[in-house]
């Protein structure tokens, strides 16, 4: 960050480079010399006005976040240096380019005028990292803007353009050209004017005629929103001082309440959470693959083979992209079907990019095209296959594709299960081959696990991630086995769910433990939302159930382990979920979507007890949540160890992006960390004791040894993968 001063005498000039980091966001050294910098203006009576703008085009990103977590708490001195600013006799007038956010904004909310870029986004994102506006900008920016549109820009930390900037007061001018020239012509007219009337802290909230009432419904929503995270709450209590204390002690709540988050256990994996969507951008491979050395090739049109529920939406995805989509079905009949579905989609995410001031273009064949043929594929330089779940028909298609697409192309198929070196054997390029997993529904969920198998070259895995980019999704990258990461975690969660129905639970009982927890939904209220059927149809596949399964099979019995036939039971009973009306709850009507408990899966349970001679027992939430959550993360262990996946980091995003996991405890993996190794480890060995025929409830090898080498952070996991441990 650059302070400049401009000299009344000649009107030139002097830009004195304060900071020696060209980084986006605030260091101790970038402080000290913003700090230096101002009283040095103050103090040399040839300065008349002042401006403040960003390095590289660039304001700043706001307070090291990394620092939070750090002895020195960097960045905890920038609010005395914005009152600096406001105090300052002489004009500050801030030029934002590129990013205000954070602390940055509030920067410029001390400035007594504020330019914007026309390109410039400015934000308080900190309620996002589990924090609150820490340097006076809870109590300026209500005086500013007014305290709905406050409340709205810091509870939600979203991001706003110039020209809503503009609208809401935040800044006073948006240029076009060059932002700091234009920001040094304006401190240089307004030398000697008046500038109390410009100093927010000395203005009065504005008020509103009902802010009482208005204060109490926002908190409503406010609470409704966060789902258990603290940071939204205490920035709306913020914001309340603001409307009801002289600025002073405004500024004493927002620091009480800044230091209450601050050593919350939310901020701490929150910002955990912020570094390891990072992270996993940086992918590598066991055999050395990585992004450092591999280059994206370009995707300049892409197709969608299979216009179900999944196929939809990454047409949806790709439209929004503006990448060029040809959208492929079996026939006509399913093929208009599906045309329909997805311009309905589009339709409705045109009309939310309108109210954010963009455009889709998407009645144009050019960007979007439908057909049956396959001939269509030629000169594609992708395809993702998102058809059924079958292996016979998956390996139909990419047979097809390999013959028809140019040799160039990519073939991603969207499995969530299947084996990609199967898919991969029947083409001729089982190195352009790769699992593209998306999750429902596709337009909406930010998750895309990508899976390479053996033969996938590091640039195929590399497109597929800046695939992943493009559609603003994250992108995971990880090995093949069966359910990849992200399902082969939720096998046995599930599986336990289901279990406690067994043992004596209710499914309202378990996803109440599980929604109170922080996930958006409960295991069965999801089932019943994804459907049944879909498990059902799976399990019929691996021969666990159905016409298949050899008979005098033991109905609770698989392989010698324990197996719970309830959801097949219900499928038995056409009950699949929402679509059919029933499932684990009872529906309105078919398609229905509030779940009511249902008094009839209650006697069902009790009579699957009796016959199964099964003693109903009282079941504790804290038993719920334990055999949920740690034999999900049990198996995330076995997942480190096999090298599926090169860290925790890429468990935990996955499970923050794809599965409701709630981000403010930091993802599975994390949230293990929190709870202790040693504690998850205890559990398991009871729980395996007491269910010796769940292998699932066996704690991984590599818990063990974790636990053994004396429970080291989640960081310094990986390095004891290969280490020996003399205490197993
Ligand atoms: C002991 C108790 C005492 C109590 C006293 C109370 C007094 C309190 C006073 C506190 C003062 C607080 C001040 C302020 O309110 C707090 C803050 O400012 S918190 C920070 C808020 N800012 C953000 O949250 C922004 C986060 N960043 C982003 O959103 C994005 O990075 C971006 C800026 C939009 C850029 O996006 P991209 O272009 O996609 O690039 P990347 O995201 O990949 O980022 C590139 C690179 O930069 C790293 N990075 C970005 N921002 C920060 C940051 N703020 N801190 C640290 N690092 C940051 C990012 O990780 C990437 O690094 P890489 O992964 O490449 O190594």
């Amino acid at each position: 960050m650059r302070v400049t001063f401009s000299l009344f005498h000649a009107l030139a000039v002097l830009n004195w480079l304060l900071a020696t980091e060209s980084l986006i966001y605030f260091s101790l050294a970038v402080l000290q010399a913003l700090e230096d910098g101002l009283k040095r203006a103050d103090a040399d009576p040839s300065v008349k006005a002042v401006t403040i703008c960003g390095e590289n085009g660039k304001f700043s990103a706001g307070a090291d976040i990394r620092g939070f977590s750090s002895p020195n708490k960097q960045g905890l001195g920038l609010g005395p240096i914005v009152s600096l600013i406001e105090r300052s006799e002489k004009p500050v007038v801030a030029a934002i380019e590129g990013i205000a956010l954070g602390g940055g904004l509030e920067v410029t909310l001390g400035c007594h005028y504020r330019i914007a870029h026309v390109q410039a986004r400015m934000g308080l994102p900190e309620v996002t990292i589990g924090l609150l506006p820490g340097a006076e900008g809870t109590q300026r920016l209500p005086r500013l803007i007014g305290v709905p549109a406050a409340l709205d820009i810091i509870t939600t930390g979203r991001h706003i353009s110039a020209s809503e900037a503009l609208k809401l007061g935040l800044v006073d001018e948006v240029v076009e050209e060059n932002t700091v020239e234009a920001a040094i012509r304006l401190a240089n007219r307004l030398i000697g004017q008046p500038l109390g009337h410009r100093r927010l802290s000395l203005k009065p909230v504005p008020k509103l005629p009902n802010m009482e009432a208005f204060l109490t419904e926002a908190l409503v929503k406010v609470k409704k929103r966060a789902q258990g995270c603290l940071a939204p709450e205490l920035c709306f209590q913020a914001i309340k001082a603001a409307t009801e204390q002289p600025f002073a002690d405004g500024v004493r709540k927002e620091r009480e309440l800044f230091n209450i988050l601050l050593t919350s256990g939310q901020a701490k994996a929150l910002q955990y959470a912020f570094f390891a969507e990072r992270a996993v951008e940086k992918w590598t491979t066991p055999s050395g693959a990585s992004w450092k050395t591999a280059s994206p090739q370009p995707i300049r049109k892409a197709a969608v083979i299979g216009l179900g529920t999944m196929g939809r939406g990454i047409v949806t995805s790709l439209v929004k992209a503006k990448i060029p989509v040809v959208a492929l079905e079996q026939d006509l009949e399913y093929l208009n079907t599906g045309r329909k579905a997805v311009m309905l989609l589009l339709e409705r995410e045109a009309m939310k990019m309108e109210q954010g001031g963009q455009t889709l273009d998407f009645n144009n064949p050019a960007r979007l095209q439908f057909a049956v043929d396959f001939d269509v594929l030629r000169d594609v330089d992708l395809v993702i296959e998102a058809v059924f779940e079958n292996m016979a028909l998956k390996k139909e298609i990419f047979n097809k594709l390999s013959r028809i697409c140019k040799p160039e192309a990519f073939l991603c198929t969207n499995t969530s299960a299947l084996n990609i070196d199967e898919i991969a054997s029947v083409t001729s390029r089982p190195q352009q081959v790769i699992g593209t997993h998306f999750f429902s529904p596709a337009h909406v969920m930010r998750l895309l696990e990508i899976i390479y198998g053996r033969h996938t070259s590091p640039t195929t895995i590399a497109t597929a991630m800046q695939l992943a980019k493009v559609m603003k999704k994250v992108g995971v990258v990880v090995g093949n086995c069966f359910g990849f990461v992200g399902n082969r975690m939720m096998f046995p969660y599930v599986q336990q769910a289901v279990f406690l129905l067994e043992e004596g639970s209710r499914p309202e009982d378990v996803d109440q433990v599980l929604e109170d927890f922080g996930f958006k939904i409960g295991p069965f209220r999801m089932s019943d939302l994804a459907g049944l059927d879909v498990g059902w149809r799976s399990r019929k596949d691996q021969g666990l159930t159905g016409p298949t399964l050899a008979p005098g099979t033991s109905a609770r019995q698989r392989h010698g382990y324990r197996y719970s036939p309830l959801p097949d039971l219900l499928c038995e009973k056409g009950r699949f979920g929402q679509k059919t009306g029933k499932g684990w709850y009872q529906y309105e009507k078919a398609g229905g979507r509030t779940a009511k408990p249902d008094p009839w899966i209650h006697s069902f349970l009790s009579e699957y007890r009796d016959t199964h001679q099964i003693k109903t027992r009282f079941i504790d939430q804290e038993e719920i949540l334990e055999r949920c959550l740690f034999t999900l993360i049990n198996e995330g262990f076995d997942i480190l160890a096999e090298g599926i996946a090169s860290g925790p980091e890429h468990l935990d995003v996955v499970y923050i992006n794809g599965y409701g996991w709630p981000k403010h405890r930091g993802g599975p993996m994390f949230y293990a960390s929190t709870v202790g190794l040693p504690n998850i480890l205890a559990k398991l060995q009871k729980y395996s004791e007491i269910h010796p025929d769940v292998p699932q409830l066996r704690p991984s090898a590599f818990l063990k040894k974790l636990v053994a080498m004396g429970n080291p952070p989640l960081n310094d996991w990986m390095s004891y993968l290969h280490r020996q441990s003399n205490k197993l």
